[in-house]
């Protein structure tokens, strides 16, 4: 399986869509729009964000499950990064750092338990990168209510240290290989050739990990 990875906004969803047409494969979606607790953290981030992870847990490892048929499958979101994301939840004091060590020892023995599925870990990460002012664009633009700073003024600092920490993420990333996308310089949603040259570095990628043939 190949999954996607960044930040809020960094365009992983369209280059899901984009990827698993161009390879013929089954695109995995983590759907927002049925997600009954995201609108519920937003407006209140304390009571939620333990129960929210948990909720991701749960749709990660269902993602993974149905991932398994083609390596080539993609999924939208790795399940690597919600840690992360929790982390800096309990960082700005939305949630305990008892409730953060429970998650991780839960993600860690769920994650063993996988060892029976053929592919577990992703034979392709692909990071897409983009610069804080791209983040914030890409949400202004996508209109989501419950995302926008002038909703939940607080949500700046949220984005802000996040899209941050995502570079040390990436470089401590170390399940598998892993590439970068340079979703500020190409912009595969608005732009075909921009979109064309992303499917070549991917394509790139794939060939000389031997997962496609010529
Ligand atoms: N582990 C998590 N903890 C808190 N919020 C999360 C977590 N995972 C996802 N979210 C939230 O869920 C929503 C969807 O996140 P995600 O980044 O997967 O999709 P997206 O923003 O649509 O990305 P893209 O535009 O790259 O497709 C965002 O509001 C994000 O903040």
């Amino acid at each position: 399986m190949i999954v996607l990875a960044g930040t809020i906004g960094a365009g992983k969803t369209s280059l899901t869509t984009l990827l698993a047409n161009h390879l013929g494969s089954k695109a995995i979606y983590e759907s927002v729009s049925d997600n009954p607790i995201l609108p519920l953290f937003y407006d209140d981030p304390k009571k939620y964000a333990f129960l929210l992870q948990i909720y991701f847990l749960n749709k990660r490892l269902d993602n993974i499950k149905n991932a398994q048929e083609n390596k080539l499958d993609v999924i939208d979101r790795s399940i690597f990064e919600d840690a992360l994301l929790f982390q800096l939840n309990a960082d700005l004091g939305r949630s305990t750092e008892t409730e953060v060590q429970i998650y991780k020892s839960l993600l860690t023995n769920m994650m063993e338990k996988l060892t029976e599925l053929p592919s577990k870990d992703p034979g392709l990460l692909i990071h897409v990168r983009v610069s804080f002012d791209t983040m914030l664009d890409r949400i202004q633009k996508r209109g989501r209510s419950f995302e926008q700073i002038s909703v939940h003024p607080d949500l700046y600092t949220y984005y802000e240290e996040l899209n941050k920490r995502y570079e040390a993420w990436y470089a401590s990333y170390d399940r598998g290989p892993k590439m970068e996308i340079d979703g500020d310089k190409y912009d595969f949603v608005e732009s075909k050739p921009a979109a064309d040259e992303v499917l070549k570095q991917i394509d790139a990628k794939l060939f000389d990990l031997g997962s496609l043939v010529g």
